[in-house]
């Protein structure tokens, strides 16, 4: 028996870069927390303290800031393969690279009926995401946002389940449906114009959720995968979870009062948890695209 180093990666976890263009007098905002991990012959570090190979995570930082000067956030796609391409072909040792960047949206504060300039409220919850991998089995992006809250009061079913002596559901043709919804996306191409694209994935995703008469929420995402698959032809495959965030209906007969899905309480825990990956039957191999680091994209 011997013990040996297994799979390891190293780097800069959650660095948060506020980029701000302020060219013109109305200013831009881009405010991101950017991971980064390297992936090489990095096993003296590990074995026995040998830092030669080693590209320190505070340099991994400074990398993250500086190109958020020098090349710019157009997207965080893009900024991310900026930060791959850099330290797998221009750091020697690095043989790959993984950044995952969570993107915080900001939108102008409006004064006297005019967006100001240079002052912003925080957008919703929503968290837009991206992946990158460079390696040597070429370059991965993956798109996707969390924390997308979701509710509609009609227009969801659940009924027709299997039943043991320990179900007690009543089925419904009419309940309230709501999730927060996390999805992913693996793109096929580097050539993307990702701000349109990621705005045409959550409109779609949101459009199916909003129009189809749900008999489940498993149903609902498949319809939300294959949509976004026939809609745009560069993307492989669609990774969704859908916490159920269940409302259930208050029995408000003790005050002789009738509730006909008017009145719930939004229960936070425990929630069913549904998930999904919706792909096309010829995928071109994901190579690494899907080995996170810090987990957050
Ligand atoms: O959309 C749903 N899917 C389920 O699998 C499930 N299970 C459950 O109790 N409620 C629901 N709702």
């Amino acid at each position: 028996m011997a013990i040996i180093l297994g799979d390891h990666q190293y780097g800069k976890a959650e660095n948060r870069v506020v980029r701000i263009y302020r060219d013109a007098k109305r200013h831009e905002i881009r405010d991101l927390n950017v991971s980064t991990a390297l992936r090489g012959p990095f096993d003296p570090a590990y074995l026995s303290g040998d830092q030669t190979n080693v590209l320190p995570t505070d340099t991994q930082k400074n990398t993250a800031f500086a190109f958020a000067k020098s090349k710019g956030v157009e997207s965080i796609e893009d900024f991310g393969l900026d930060l791959a391409r850099h330290f797998v072909h221009d750091v020697a040792p690095v043989e790959g690279a993984r950044i995952e960047v969570e993107e915080y949206a900001w939108e102008r504060a409006v004064v006297d009926g005019v967006e100001h300039d240079h002052t912003w409220l925080r957008k919703g919850q929503e968290i837009r995401t991206a992946a990158v991998t460079v390696d040597a089995t070429g370059e991965h992006v993956i798109g996707g946002f969390k924390n997308l809250v979701l509710l509609k009061s009609t227009g969801s079913e659940f009924a027709g389940f299997l039943s043991d002596e320990y179900t007690t559901l009543q089925e419904t043709h009419d309940r309230v449906m709501a999730t927060s919804l996390v999805a992913q996306w693996r793109f096929t191409s580097v050539e993307v114009d990702w701000e349109k694209i990621y705005a045409g994935i959550k409109q779609i995703m949101v459009r199916e959720f909003a129009t189809l008469q749900s008999l489940a929420l498993q149903q609902t995402l498949w319809h939300m995968g294959r949509s976004v698959l026939e809609a745009y032809p560069f993307v492989a495959e669609v990774r969704l979870k859908a916490p159920n965030k269940h409302h259930f209906a208050v029995d408000l007969s003790p005050f002789e009062l009738e509730n006909p899905g008017e009145v719930f309480i939004a229960a936070d825990r425990p929630y069913g948890l549904i998930e999904a990956t919706v792909l096309r039957d010829d995928a071109p191999d994901a190579g690494d695209a899907w080995r996170i680091s810090a987990g957050l994209a």
